[in-house]
């Protein structure tokens, strides 16, 4: 679905240009000797080359900004109670949305510190009572041109360096002095490493940072930062000043820094970042926009240097997010996380669908990053233990194969120490959890199925459980982030399985907080949910089962390609093929199958040929509302990786024209390659620069369908996506229902009279849901609703939903939460009528009338299947992905055929 965007269709400079590189190409597309970032070997060797040894005493080069400030420190950020849970999720992912574009609207797009700052305004006062957080400071933040600010250095790898090295104390004089332009993530890692250790956190090297062109200085003075914050005091006070008095544009890491104390302690989290949704440049913009983009970054290149060792070498500067946003997108649709064992690397845009619901989804979902402060503090005590000195320290590997130079460790103590790192990398928020997750697998490639799966499996139960096992580990012990994982670990495996890794401390600490009475907690601390998402789930039925569902782990839901096998059959294949993963017919969906555990299906021969797809139960119900019958012109406004196109298009028996919309080159691209395994012939795959774009006006009026699969926090995908609550945030919801409503005004255009719209979210919450339906119809008196619920009931007969909409839900229906709602547009006479009583009735009520019949097209099937020759001109590039089969293949059904004979898609039968 995602074609690269090429260079001209988007204009320089925009924020998806600078998410997916200057060349306008994603990160994924683009060839390695292209890449920003090294090759993974060449990554691996660095990485190797800059983590000292143990025996250097120097870190290597993961910066640490948020480095343990000593012991007592880590826990406090991490553990910010409620506080921090509630809305420290700070900055969103900005995931699929992000490289919008136009569409964010806002201020964003430039003044992300200044909403950063303000951001925290609103949620300084958490944060700051925790620890001072530092609310004041960030205003300034905004001022600044932040174009240039990536951040990514900083994060990441404070970690490793941080503790146990003494921090390579030398490398950081250089800070002050030199041009910091250059020095960014390594020198983050050296901060981090002194003052983490506990030592009295770097007295010394600081002084040098108020030396040098703040504007150039990233990494370094971000850790800075994030000491102080963090620990709510002591945290050197005295470097802090400077930091206001730089010209901002340029200062990345440092910036970032403090930001992710802020969020961490208080959780308003990731302020600034969210505001990513604006249109403003966001080309480049790397640190501060970091947390919303942090996706694209990570995957792009720029991401999140810090973490990624090789990252922080190679030159950042340009390619950025663009390939974030296809994160999310691919998560929701995706199903979660499924197989850590499958190919990991290559296919992210699968990935999505296949691993974890992230799917990238994000990107529809959230665009926020999460609290990152807290979780620095975990990361922080995490990193520290990398080091090797602590009394858990000990670097990345397998359990079955123990470095010899260091003392053997149990299973268990290799596996909390594993959990703990991942942790250490995820709760920065930085990038998506299973784009954390698959990058920390990639670099342990020694790691087997077993001990991947052990681990993805400990981390996402953190995932979801993550505000009560914070709680829980304000009682204990050593660094946050043990804790977590201790917990994380204790659910999934056993407390039996962790004795060894276990001191004694721990282990009674463990055995205290299981007997805790979880009915005594607040419904929020016991649900695990952000009290900004407990207040709107409080307001639907049963919230309790809602939730308790949503923090459990989804099947993985595939669906059959109706153009190449039928459900019966492959259900009978599956079942002798890959029996123990149980596979059954799905309860609703005509072409579904469900199984249950982790599959790695994309190496099975019936997903290579394109008989079988990953997708959510709710999503394939979402093709019979559409309803796309042979030869039809049919838009799918928001395609992103096509994983609903390639129904839609199935549907269509690879006939008519289906326009795959989209505004990440990115998502696009990775649906490509599925839509070569699926066969089909007939998409047209089109990269618009924002839903304004001239060649969605050229559409008005011309399609029979349109499918809006609009941008959405994703909340309904948690159970494949558990750290999108903590990414998200009200301030981004706002922005993501202005985008909604800009969409569906757009694509309301593209309607025939006569034709059908259908919107439809992951999302549960009904600012995204219903709210936004009614404040469609009011504004479109030529459309009527209709009872979605309906057209469904008439093909599932065990779906009992209550209309006009269809929501679905985990708990009820078994898929994701996801919502939809139809409309139709009224034939011509019927519109004139309507938009003369509504311009009476607005008369009446004093008010302007929006009545949008601008097309005087009326809806024949066999016409409007021809591709208006003016689209067709401008879409040179735009050809159908799949090579068409032949000639009379690729023609509109419709053409010579009457309308009559353009049967329902649902009924045409599978080969
Ligand atoms: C929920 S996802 C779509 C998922 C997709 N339908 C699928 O089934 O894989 C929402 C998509 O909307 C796209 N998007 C965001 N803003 C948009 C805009 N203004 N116009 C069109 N698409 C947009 C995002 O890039 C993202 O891919």
């Amino acid at each position: 679905m995602n074609k690269p965007q090429s260079p001209r269709s988007r204009p320089a400079g925009s924020p998806r240009a600078a998410s997916e590189g200057r060349d306008g190409r994603s990160f994924f597309s683009r060839p390695k000797g292209e890449a920003r970032e090294a090759p993974p070997r060449e990554r691996n060797e660095r990485v190797r080359e800059e983590r000292p040894s143990r025996d250097s005493g120097r870190p290597g080069p993961r910066p640490s900004f948020d480095a343990p400030r000593g012991e007592g420190r880590s826990e406090r950020g991490s553990f910010g109670g409620d506080r921090r849970e509630g809305q420290g999720r700070p900055a969103p992912r900005p995931s699929y949305d992000a490289p919008r574009g136009d569409n964010r609207g806002g201020p964003r797009g430039d003044s992300r510190g200044g909403e950063r700052g303000s951001y925290g305004s609103e949620r300084g006062s958490e944060r700051r009572e925790g620890q001072g957080g530092r609310p004041d400071s960030r205003p300034s933040y905004g001022n600044g041109p932040r174009g240039d600010s990536r951040g990514g250095e900083r994060a990441s790898y404070g970690s490793d360096r941080r503790e146990g090295q003494g921090g390579r104390p030398d490398s950081r004089p250089s800070y002050g002095n030199g041009p910091r332009g250059d020095s960014r993530g390594g020198e983050r890692a050296s901060y981090g490493s002194e003052r983490r250790e506990g030592q009295g956190g770097r007295p010394d090297s600081r002084p040098s940072y108020g030396n040098g062109p703040r504007g150039d200085s990233r990494g370094g003075e971000r850790a800075s930062y994030g000491s102080e914050r963090r620990e709510g005091q002591g945290g050197r006070p005295d470097s802090r000043p400077s930091y206001g008095n730089g010209p901002r544009g340029d200062s990345r890491g440092g910036e970032r820094a403090s930001y992710g104390s802020e969020r961490r302690e208080g959780q308003g989290g990731r302020p600034d970042s969210r505001p990513s949704y604006g249109n403003g440049p966001r080309g480049d913009s790397r640190g501060g926009e970091r947390a919303s983009y942090g996706s694209e970054r990570r995957e792009g290149q720029g991401g999140r240097p810090d973490s990624r060792p090789s990252y922080g070498n190679g030159p950042r500067g340009d390619s950025r997010g663009g390939e974030r946003g296809s994160y999310g997108s691919e998560r929701r649709e995706g199903q979660g996380r499924p197989s850590f064992d499958g190919p990991r690397g290559e296919e992210r845009g699968e990935r999505g669908q296949y691993a974890g619901p992230r799917g990238d989804d994000r990107g529809e979902r959230g665009q926020y990053a999460g609290p990152r402060g807290e979780d620095r503090g975990e990361r922080g005590q995490y990193a520290g233990s990398r080091g090797g000195d602590s009394s858990h320290g000990h670097r990345d590997q397998a359990p079955q194969k123990p470095q010899f130079n260091r003392p053997r460790q149990s299973y268990a103590a290799i596996r909390i120490d594993q959990v703990q790192r991942v942790l250490g990398e995820i709760l920065q928020w930085t990038y998506p959890a299973d784009s954390a997750l698959s990058h920390w697998l990639r670099h342990h490639p020694n790691l087997g199925a077993r001990d991947r799966s052990e681990v993805a499996e400990a981390v996402y139960d953190v995932l979801r459980h993550l505000r009560r096992y914070r709680q829980f580990g304000e009682s204990g012990v050593g660094p946050a982030s043990r804790r977590l994982a201790i917990l994380g670990l204790n659910a999934t495996l056993g407390a039996e399985a962790l004795e060894e890794g276990m001191d004694a401390a721990e282990a009674e600490w463990l055995k205290r907080v299981s007997q805790i009475d979880l009915a005594t907690l607040p419904r929020a601390v016991r649900g695990s949910i952000p009290d900004w998402l407990d207040e709107r789930l409080a307001l639907m039925d049963s919230p309790e089962t809602l939730v308790e569902a949503l923090n459990r782990q989804a099947s993985l839901d595939l669906r059959v390609n109706p153009l190449k096998a039928e459900r019966d059959a492959m259900l009978t294949e599956l079942q002798q093929s890959a029996g123990r993963y149980e596979p059954v017919a799905m309860p609703f969906s005509p072409w579904g199958i469900r199984m249950e555990g982790r599959p790695a299906i994309n190496r099975w021969p019936q997903f290579e040929n394109g008989s079988i797809e990953v997708q959510d139960e709710g999503s394939q119900l979402l093709a019979l509302l559409v309803a796309p019958r042979r030869g039809e012109m049919i838009i799918d406004f928001c395609a992103g990786a096509g994983g609903k196109t390639l129904l839609l298009g199935a549907l269509m028996r690879s006939t008519g024209r289906l326009y795959a919309f989209d505004v990440s080159a990115a998502r696009l691209a990775r649906a490509k390659p599925r839509f070569a395994r699926s066969g089909l012939s007939n998409v047209v795959p089109v990269v618009i620069d924002s839903e304004n774009d001239a060649r969605v006006k050229r559409l008005a009026g011309k399609a029979q369908r349109v499918l809006v699969d609009a941008p959405c926090s994703g909340i309904g995908t948690l159970r494949r996506n558990p750290d999108l609550k903590w990414r998200q945030h009200p301030e981004a919801l706002a922005e993501l229902g202005q985008l909604q409503e800009r969409i569906l005004n757009s694509a309301a255009r593209c309607v025939a009279p006569g034709g059908r719209l259908v919107y439809a979210t992951c999302s549960l919450l009904a600012e995204e849901n219903e709210v936004q339906a009614e404040r469609f119809l009011a504004s479109h008196p030529d459309f009527e609703r209709v009872d979605a619920a309906e057209i469904l009931a008439a093909r599932c007969e065990t779906l009992k939903l209550e209309g006009p909409y269809v929501q679905l839900r985990p708990d009820v229906h078994g898929t994701d939460g996801f919502f939809a709602a139809v409309f139709e547009r009224k034939k011509k006479g019927a519109a004139a009528e309507t938009a003369e009583a509504g311009v009476a009735a607005d008369a009446d009520a004093g008010v302007d009338a929006d009545v949008d019949v601008d097309v005087d097209v009326d809806v024949k099937a066999d016409a409007e299947a021809e591709m208006p020759a003016e689209v067709i001109a401008d879409e040179a590039e735009a050809k159908p992905v799949a090579e068409p089969v032949a000639q009379a293949e690729a023609e509109p059904a419709s053409v010579g055929e009457s309308a009559e004979e353009a049967k329902p898609a649902q009924e045409v039968k599978p080969a």
